[in-house]
C-alpha cells in the first residue's frame, strides 16, 4: 500500500512496537489485552486514519494476524525495543515514524498531535519526560536515523541512550498535561498489578 494521502499526517506511519515477550504477564500477546471489551491494538488502530500509513512490529506475528497489518520483525535480533524501534526506522516508507507500544492502552490522538507538532527541521526524535522519566516508545522518530540507529544497536544501547545521540527534543510533562492532565497516554501495563490498577484485562482463552 502506498502511504495515503489526504490524512492529517501523510508524511508519518503509525508504527505499534509489539515485539516483546511480555514474560511479566506469562507470555500474554500484550496487544491483545482488553479494555472495556477492546483490544489494546483494536484502541491503537482506531488512530490510524490520520496517519500516512501503518506498521506493525512483531517477532511472534500469529495472534495478530487476523488484522490484515503489514507486519515486520526486528532485522537485528534480540535487542529489546531499541530493535523494535528499528524495525519501525527501517520498514517506513514515510519521511517520519511515530512510536507507540503495545503496552499502552490510553494513548490519544492529541498526544501524538503535540509531539508531531514539534518537530523540525533541527530534530531527529521528539519524545516525552514526565516525572522524572523520557518515555521513548511513546516518541516520534526520523526514519532516516535507521543506518544509524543499526550501527549503534551493536552496543546494546537503552533507548535513552539512543535519543541522546541524536537531536531529541524532550517535551516536558506539562506540555502533555495540557492534553493528557492524568498522564494516561504514557501508562504501559507490565505485570497482573498494573492489568487491575488501570482496569485492563487479559485476552479471552
Ligand atoms: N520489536 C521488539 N519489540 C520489543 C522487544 N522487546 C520489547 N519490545 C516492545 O517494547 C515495549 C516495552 O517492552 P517491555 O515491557 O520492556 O518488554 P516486554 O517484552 O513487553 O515485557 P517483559 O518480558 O515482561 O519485560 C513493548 O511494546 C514490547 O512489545 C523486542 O525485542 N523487539
Amino acid at each position: 500500500m502506498d502511504p495515503r494521502h489526504g490524512t492529517e499526517f501523510p508524511d508519518v506511519t503509525l508504527a505499534i512496537i509489539a515485539g516483546g515477550q511480555g514474560r511479566r504477564l506469562s507470555g500474554v500477546p500484550k496487544g491483545l489485552l482488553q479494555v472495556e471489551g477492546r483490544t489494546v491494538l483494536a484502541r491503537q488502530l482506531a488512530l490510524s486514519p490520520h496517519f500516512g500509513d501503518v506498521l506493525l512490529v512483531a517477532n511472534a506475528p500469529a495472534p495478530y494476524a487476523g488484522h490484515a497489518l503489514r507486519t515486520v520483525a526486528d532485522p537485528v535480533p534480540d535487542k529489546g525495543a531499541p530493535g523494535g524501534v528499528h524495525a519501525a526506522l527501517t520498514a517506513s516508507r514515510t519521511r517520519w515514524v511515530v512510536t507507540v507500544a503495545c503496552d499502552m492502552p490510553f494513548v490519544s490522538l492529541e498526544s501524538l498531535r503535540v509531539l508531531l507538532d514539534a518537530r523540525g527541521e533541527d530534530v531527529d526524535a521528539v519524545c516525552f519526560e514526565a516525572e522524572g522519566r523520557m518515555e521513548p516508545l511513546l516518541a516520534v522518530y526520523r526514519a532516516e536515523l535507521a543506518p544509524h540507529w543499526r550501527a549503534l544497536l551493536a552496543e546494546d544501547p537503552s533507548l535513552r541512550l539512543l535519543l541522546s545521540r541524536f537531536r531529541s527534543r524532550v517535551l516536558p510533562e506539562s506540555a502533555l498535561r495540557a492534553v493528557d492532565p492524568t498522564l494516561r497516554s504514557l501508562v504501559n501495563v507490565n505485570t497482573p498489578e498494573d492489568l487491575a490498577r488501570h482496569g485492563v484485562s487479559l485476552p479471552p482463552r
